[in-house]
């Protein structure tokens, strides 16, 4: 294994010898240039140099952002190093062939492909060295798993999941780089559109650079009085323009379908993800930050990505085309230039920089906006109802106040990025340089008058399409912001009894045929020396060694007061927690070892406050039956009949044929359009309609009406009939017809029996519950 220290010395050492080399190399270029350039000296050396002392100016500048760079002292810091000095040494070369070019200068016909290849190849390694400058020195290979590839939908989730052995811990990753990377990588299961949207790109570009050429030639021709010439120049301008035009379409077409795309995928695979998370993880996050997860986070790392592909891709062919055209036709004029190239990339590196960490934070803030907002409006009858509506503006004001300051923050930013490249630097500097120059040269008849427009329209696209370049860089290091915290949740590690979690072994297909559905039922529940502490209160224990054994078929009533942990067995029955010691079994098997989706799927569950969704009766009953009618189990008529039949038993049939459109009334969003008894009978029939092994009835006739509970009571005792049943009750008079009725005090059974033998014991606790409750 390579010692620290070592990779210390190797990298140290292999920067200052190529900054000490590109160094030498600048000082011995200069001392060429300049001495030419002061006394108008037409050697044939003269424009090569100039290009020579660039490549090497760029090289030492490179050099020494490296080395700034290079703080992190990992093994891929080697990576860089080698790719920066192969292409040092192509700007070598290129400087070389441009040197040799001039040899021929006095020649009656100078090869200009071996010119343009010579340029073409400065050009490409001036890009290749800023573009292998600007991500972190060390970037650590993603592990498979977690690169997104062409992995489908549910593979995106798969790797993340608890696999057994246990895999040992990623090595600590750069965040920074993984997060570009990762980002990058999400756009190849929609590469198709890239290909077809590149190749429309570099269809168009030739038509689309040559529009500047033909201007140039044009006026050219109005100052020879060649008017022929002109108008010919005009009409191949409407050509290419109109051929421009066409195949934009299917630039901004096809990329803008890449975008919806990659939207899409982000934001389904992030909602399955979210969805296979532990309960724990629901009763920690708010509503809000989930949405804004999944509505502004994915929305802005996708965004920006596909621009960033078709925008580095025509600034990098454009640059390309025009610095070749610039090179063949005065090679002094396009190294004056290029030079700004190397300080737009520095200039923007900080930016880009600065700005992926601002955006993480102006995310961070619209998700306590949003969750402000989502928690007050699913509220709203009850802020309206405390007469707390400034109140809530106040509060809500103060999150959109900090999410307004970081934008303005940014903003300022912005401004001065602008400010400082593109109209100080590009449009100033460059453009008042180059007409020095060019103005030079044509006194001195060293370039005509044509060439000098030509140049100082390209030079415009040049300058802004470096600035593209770079821009796209600085909106890739925005998306990954954004990326940042939508990766941070895929990669968020499913606790146990998540629905992620699940993993078959070569037990399930035994277990799953004895107790599947015809198998074993009604179901036994026991729970054997369970205790339990919820992780967000670990010093208050919930349940202490506590031991029950649910029989088959019997109905059994939890009892006991607020706060003693009823509710919190029903959880860990439904296998939303595990306990921290003890078992609970469902028909002798540890619920551990279970199928969890196939666990709950035979729990029917009616809780204090059933929440419905906002679709028809009958679409919130055929919810107990979703994974049948997905895999077509039922067949319509079936389905009809199974819903009707359960709305008889949980008492809601009769009222539900009441309503004008029958079982295709809308509940409205939550069940607002209902009453709280019809709403429980509803709930009801969804719980019964899947004939579940289980049943758990949580308090769910605690908020209603005498004669509601007295409805739902009578639904409820009728729907236990199959199965077995575990009642949460704060009414005693409602679990009289338990088959066994257990008191909880402080997370223990305290009393155990049928309620004749508890009120014949006379001194017990249930006994003296049901007194309290009588008086
Ligand atoms: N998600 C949770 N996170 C942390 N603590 C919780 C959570 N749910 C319940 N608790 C705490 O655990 C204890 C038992 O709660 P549980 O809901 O099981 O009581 P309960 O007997 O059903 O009460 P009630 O009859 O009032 O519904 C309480 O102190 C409660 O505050």
């Amino acid at each position: 294994m390579t010692s620290p220290y070592n990779i210390f010395t190797y990298n140290t050492l292999a920067n200052l010898l190529v900054i000490l080399l590109s160094s030498s190399l600048l000082v011995c270029s200069l001392l060429i240039t300049f001495p030419n350039y002061v006394s108008n000296y037409p050697s044939p050396f003269f424009n090569s140099s100039i290009a020579a002392a660039l490549s090497s100016l760029l090289a030492t500048a490179a050099g020494s952002m490296l080395v700034l760079m290079n703080k992190s002292q990992t093994k891929d810091t080697l990576k860089p190093f080698l790719a920066y000095i192969c292409v040092s040494s192509a700007l070598a070369v290129g400087a070389s062939i441009t040197t040799s070019l001039d040899l021929f200068e006095d020649s009656p016909h100078p090869n200009y492909i071996i010119e343009i290849a010579g340029g073409s190849i400065f050009t490409l390694s001036t890009l290749t060295l800023i573009v292998l400058c600007i991500p972190s020195p060390s970037s650590p290979p993603l592990p498979p798993q977690q690169s997104f590839g062409s992995q489908s939908l549910t593979d995106l989730s798969s790797p993340l999941l608890p696999s057994s052995p246990p895999a040992p811990p990623p090595p600590p990753p750069n965040k920074k780089s993984r997060g570009t990377r990762r980002l990058l990588s999400l756009a190849l299961p929609h590469r198709r559109y890239l290909y077809f949207g590149c190749s429309a790109l570099l269809l168009r570009l030739p038509f689309s650079l040559s529009i500047p050429h033909f201007v140039a030639e044009t006026i050219g021709a109005l100052n020879d009085e060649d008017w022929d010439y002109a108008y010919g120049n005009v009409l191949l301008l409407v050509v290419c323009g109109t051929i421009d035009a066409c195949l934009d379409f299917w630039c901004v077409y096809l990329f803008g379908l890449c975008q919806l795309n990659l939207v899409k995928t982000v934001r389904t695979s992030l909602f399955t993800r979210i969805l296979g998370f532990e309960v724990a993880f629901f009763d920690g996050t708010t509503v809000g930050d989930l949405t804004s997860r999944l509505n502004s986070d994915t929305s802005a790392m996708s965004s920006d990505l596909t621009w960033f592909f078709r925008f580095s891709i025509e600034a990098t062919v454009r640059i390309t085309g025009i610095a070749g055209y610039m090179f063949v036709r005065s090679r002094t004029l396009a190294g004056a230039a290029c030079t700004i190239i190397p300080v737009v990339a520095i200039v923007n590196k900080k930016y880009g920089d600065w700005l992926a960490k601002n955006s993480k934070e102006v995310q961070t803030a619209l998700a306590d906006a949003n969750s402000v907002a989502q928690e007050t409006l699913s509220c709203a009858r009850t802020v309206i109802s405390f007469a707390n509506e400034s109140s809530e503006s106040e509060r809500y004001n103060e999150k959109i106040e900090k999410h307004y300051l970081l934008n303005v923050k940014q903003t300022i930013a912005q401004g001065i990025y602008y400010m400082v490249v593109s109209t100080f630097l590009v449009n100033t500097c460059v453009q008042a340089a180059l007409l020095y120059i060019g103005s030079r040269l044509v006194e001195s008849n060293g370039l005509s008058v044509s060439v000098l427009v030509a140049f100082m329209l390209y030079q415009g696209q040049l300058q802004e399409y470096t600035l593209q370049i770079f821009q796209s860089y600085t909106a890739l290091r925005q998306s990954s912001g954004a990326g940042d915290k939508v990766f941070e949740m895929m990669d968020r590690k499913i606790e146990p009894p998540g629905v992620g979690d699940y993993k078959e072994d070569d037990n399930d297909d035994q277990r799953r045929t004895r107790l599947s559905r015809g198998g074993i039922r009604p179901a036994r529940v026991s729970l054997k020396n369970v205790s339990f502490t919820y992780n967000s209160r670990p010093n208050e224990p919930v349940l202490r060694d506590l031991s029950l054994d649910i029989e088959p078929g019997t109905m059994v009533a939890l009892v006991g007061k607020s706060g003693c942990g009823k509710s919190t067995i029903c959880s860990l029955v439904e296998r939303f927690y595990d306990p921290d010691s003890g078992s609970v079994t469902y028909d002798g098997e540890d619920l551990r070892n279970l199928d969890v989706k196939w666990l709950r799927g035979s729990i029917g569950i009616v809780s204090q406050e059933p929440v419905l969704f906002s679709g028809t009766i009958f679409e919130n009953i055929c919810y107990g039956l979703k994974r049948e009618i997905e895999e077509e189990e039922v067949d319509e008529g079936e389905l009809r009949e199974r819903v009707e039949e359960a709305a008889k038993i949980a008492n809601a049939h009769s009222f539900v044929m009441g309503f004008e459109k029958g079982y295709d009334t809308v509940c409205g969003e939550r069940g607002v359009s209902l009453s709280g008894g019809q709403k429980q009978r509803i709930a009801i029939a969804r719980a019964i309609v899947k004939n579940p092994a289980l049943l758990l009835f949580d308090e769910a006739t605690a908020a209603l009406d005498n004669e509601s509970e007295r409805v739902v009571q009578e639904a409820l005792e009728r729907a236990a009939g199959n199965a077995t049943t575990i009642v949460v009750a704060h009414r005693l008079k409602t679990v009289q017809k338990a088959d066994r009725i257990v008191v909880i005090e402080e997370g223990k059974v305290v009393e155990s029996g049928s309620h004749e033998e508890l009120v014949k014991r006379g001194d017990g606790k249930y006994a003296a519950m049901l007194k309290m409750s009588r008086d």
